[in-house]
């Protein structure tokens, strides 16, 4: 591991802005994730890492209720943002997914002209009053996901005709055209090569500045670059949550270890 470069360590904040707690998920009669107990800072990039299978998605995906639409799988414990209840029947989860925003381990852009995928969320959700508005707003998202100078000139093109690491940037662009307060990115660079991927992550430290990132990813190289925060998940379990550095350098539970070491995986 020595290879392995650290995120600038500025991490100044304490206050969670997801909540977990006594966190239990059910697919039929598969326990999947088991008492997960954690606070997910603002401004701060969390990675979730653990061997495949261990239920990292699956916890990624309860923080904006994606879980909802799998037949069978069942929720218990607490989850909260800002203090509120994700769960609660009045929470929306149209509007909730509009706050905790999703990008996929696949670029998935809709069939539509690059403009359009960017103003969906705005469109649906009704936040502009006019034209000129969303276009501000499209602009605004393609600039921050580092897409606008490639993109300006083709905005009526379809989204579909851009590269790989395009169209992951055409999707982060979506999840933040609604400025949403927390990023999901579930292995967003899996599907890239080396240049798109730093391109990404280079995106994803500028995005903390402003929002909450969880990041799920199988290389620990990246989640030692982009990360402040780590969680180490193992067998449905939340094993070690801490420091980046610490976790990489200092684990306190021989699972950890092993794991980091590549003798568990
Ligand atoms: N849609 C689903 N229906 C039924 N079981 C599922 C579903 N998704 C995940 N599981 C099960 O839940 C457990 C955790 O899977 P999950 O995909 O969350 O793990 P993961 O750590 O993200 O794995 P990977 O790194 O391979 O993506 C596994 O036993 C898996 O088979």
């Amino acid at each position: 591991m020595d290879d392995i470069r650290f995120a600038e360590r500025d991490l100044c904040v304490t206050e969670a802005k997801i909540a977990a707690r006594d966190v239990q998920v059910h697919y039929g009669t598969n326990h999947a994730l088991k008492d997960v107990n954690v606070d997910i800072l603002e401004q701060t990039v969390t990675a979730f890492i653990g061997p495949s299978g261990c239920g990292k998605s699956t916890f990624l995906r309860c923080l904006n209720r994606m879980n909802d639409t799998i037949p069978g799988c069942r929720i218990e414990g607490r989850l909260t943002l800002d203090g509120q209840d994700i769960y609660d029947p009045r929470v929306d989860p149209v509007q909730l997914r509009a706050k905790v925003g999703m990008v996929f381990q696949k670029p998935n852009p809709f069939p539509k002209s690059i403009y359009d995928n960017v103003a969906y969320g705005p469109r649906i959700h009704g936040l502009t009053r006019n034209k000129a508005e969303l276009d501000e707003i499209v602009e605004k998202s393609l600039r921050r996901a580092a897409l606008w100078e490639e993109a300006k000139d083709r905005l009526a093109s379809p989204g579909t005709g851009l590269s790989g690491g395009q169209q992951q940037r055409l999707c982060i662009a979506r999840a933040i055209a609604t400025s949403p307060e927390v990023l999901l990115m579930d292995e967003p660079c899996s599907a890239l090569d080396p240049i798109a991927t730093a391109q990404i992550e280079e995106l994803i430290d500028e995005l903390r500045a402003q929002f909450s990132v969880v990041i799920v990813t199988h290389s620990m190289q990246q989640a030692a670059r982009v990360s402040q925060r780590t969680a180490f998940f193992h067998l449905g379990r939340l094993v070690e949550y801490g420091e980046t550095g610490q976790i990489f350098t200092n684990p306190h539970d021989p699972r950890t270890e092993s794991y980091i070491s590549g003798r568990i995986g």
